[in-house]
């Protein structure tokens, strides 16, 4: 998936789960759980040793999930994370050598922002969809939707502190086809092997807009 494609993998779900995963097996169960509620997208935080190898075994074993890598700071981890299958690349800020390595690689890149002056350089360096982190500390639906005035061109994808409840106030917005967030997956749920409770609330993300 090419750079400029990122706009394809935030059309496929209204809400792109971000997973930290404690292991690569738990993270093809939740990837499957996902799918089979409905979410054909999965952001795996390279926030955990298990990070790469989840994405690894997500690849082999759930091939319909577009999987990509979330929490990528650097150049080299954007690459292992191409190596390892993934399909694009999210970090939560201004990290241009990860942008420049995924031109480089063919991978589709949502980098974050949250002001005016970031979403600005990510425009300047071509970009046409940034990630707005924490959207609930820069001031949720309300301030993007100021953002967006600015940005007419730009489409957004939220993340931090939204809920199942919260969500489609933001998706309410033309400029956000999708939102991110770490809801549907719970950690208890997933320490005890509750992949049905994950299941279900991708369903209901599912239907959210
Ligand atoms: O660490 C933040 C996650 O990436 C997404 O935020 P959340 O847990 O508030 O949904
Ligand atoms: C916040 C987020 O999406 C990331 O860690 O990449």
């Amino acid at each position: 998936m090419k750079q400029s494609e990122v706009r394809d993998v935030m059309a496929i779900s209204p809400v792109i789960p971000v997973v930290v995963t404690p292991s690569a097996e738990a993270g093809v169960e939740i990837a499957r759980a996902l799918l089979a509620g409905g979410v054909g997208v999965i952001e795996v935080t390279l926030r955990t040793a298990a990070g790469l190898e989840a994405i690894r075994a997500i690849r082999r074993e759930v091939p319909d999930i577009c999987v990509g890598a979330g929490t990528v700071w650097t150049a080299e981890d954007a690459r292992k994370a191409s190596d390892a299958g993934s399909a694009f690349i999210v970090s939560p800020g201004i990290t241009d050598a990860v942008g420049d390595r995924c031109v480089e690689l063919d991978l589709a890149y949502l980098p974050g922002a949250q002001t005016i002056s970031e979403i600005a350089h990510h425009q300047r360096r071509g970009l046409d969809a940034v990630k707005l982190f924490p959207a609930s500390i820069i001031g949720g639906p309300k301030a993007i939707k100021a953002y967006s005035s600015v940005f007419p061109a730009m489409q957004f994808c939220p993340t931090g502190g939204i809920s199942a409840n919260t969500a489609t106030d933001y998706l309410a917005l033309d400029c956000i086809p999708c939102v991110g967030g770490s809801w549907l997956v719970d950690a208890t749920a997933v320490a005890n092997g509750n992949w049905q409770d994950i299941a279900d609330k991708a369903a209901a993300a599912a239907t959210l807009g």
